[in-house]
């Protein structure tokens, strides 16, 4: 037994000492300078964040959403800021012609692409499921499917520039949440398309990355209206989601994990405990809340 524990401290020293010197490269502001970059769902929320940090890196910034007059104030911010060129194209993601005609726009204006950031999501209530199937497939469409229909379009593009793929996922889509039942079947999907095509990738050294970003509650007034009264945790800062998500992408990671302790910690107890996850989970809602607006 006592041999055993030693020989498992000395793997533990092993591990900390590979994770710890392993050389990592660090992140750059300039690595993003000159980049040709797409950020969908950018009118407002985490997205709009992230055309702020590209803009001030000196990014081409190529960005969209529905509501044009939003896009246009993002974009003239973008330009004082510094974005290298900044244009926006408006229409909805659940349909397909115009999620392609978003990458095409980008060939058009840039050439060529070099990061591709998929964003959106549709609305949704946040409350028990209620048996909405078309609510589920109008949001697969969106959340997902659009996902799916860029990436196929700007593979050539990516292929070309060696590029990368920045996926904006959740907790709930890698944890079954309650009250989130459409949102997270969208996640969860994205979640096997993206991690199986990144094995493929490997195996055919196909030199695109894809990021998958897990993140927790942040700050977004859309996240606020919806769930501030159901969830008492604070919410995280939309400007540091926004930049740990480009960080992620430009140094090719294949997830990133913002706010660590309310998404990577938990990860470990949804293998080994849980019950106990679920059990924290739900606690941490005011289920009383919910009910009332029903
Ligand atoms: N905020 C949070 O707590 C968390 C957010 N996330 C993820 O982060 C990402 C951003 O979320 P957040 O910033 O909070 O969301 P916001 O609601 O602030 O932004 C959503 C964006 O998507 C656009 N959008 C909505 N519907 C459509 C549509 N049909 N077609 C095209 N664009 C559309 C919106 O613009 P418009 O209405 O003009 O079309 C807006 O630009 C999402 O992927 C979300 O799942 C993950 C975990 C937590
Ligand atoms: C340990 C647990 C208590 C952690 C629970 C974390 C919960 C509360 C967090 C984790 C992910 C969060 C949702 C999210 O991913 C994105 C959106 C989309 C946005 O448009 C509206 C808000 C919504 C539904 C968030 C609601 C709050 C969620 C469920």
């Amino acid at each position: 037994m006592a041999l055993l524990n030693k020989a498992l401290i000395a793997l533990l020293g092993i591990l900390l000492a590979v994770y710890f010197y392993s050389g990592k490269e660090e992140f750059k502001p300039e690595m993003l300078k000159g980049k040709r970059v797409i950020i969908t769902g950018a009118s407002s929320g985490i997205g709009e964040q992230m055309a702020y940090h590209l803009a001030r890196m000196g990014s081409h910034v190529l960005i969209t959403a529905r509501t044009e007059e939003k896009l246009k104030k993002v974009i003239e911010k973008c330009s004082k800021l510094g974005a290298a060129s900044a244009y926006y194209i408006p229409g909805s993601m659940d349909n397909m012609t115009f999620a392609k005609s978003v990458v095409h726009e980008a060939e058009r204006l840039f050439g060529g692409l070099d990061m591709l950031i998929l964003n959106h999501v549709g609305f949704t209530y946040f409350n028990f499921f209620d048996g909405d199937v078309d609510h589920v497939r109008n949001l697969l469409e969106i959340n997902f499917l659009s996902y799916v229909t860029m990436t196929v379009e700007a593979l050539p593009m990516l292929k070309a520039s060696g590029g990368n793929i920045v996926v904006v996922s959740s907790f709930a889509g890698k944890v079954g949440l309650p009250l989130t039942v459409p949102y997270s079947t969208t996640k969860f999907a994205l979640d096997g398309f993206f991690s199986s095509l990144r094995m493929e990738f490997y195996q055919q050294k196909v030199n695109v990355s894809i990021t998958l970003s897990v993140i927790s509650y942040i700050d977004t007034d859309t996240a606020l209206n919806i769930v501030s009264n159901v969830i008492q945790q604070p919410a995280g800062p939309k400007e540091d989601c926004a930049l740990e998500i480009i960080k992620g992408g430009a140094l090719r990671q294949r997830e990133v994990y913002f706010q660590y302790h309310a998404t990577k910690i938990p990860m470990l107890l949804r293998d080994w405990a849980p019950h106990f996850l679920e059990y924290l989970v739900l606690k941490n809602y005011n289920f009383e809340a919910v009910e009332k607006k029903q």
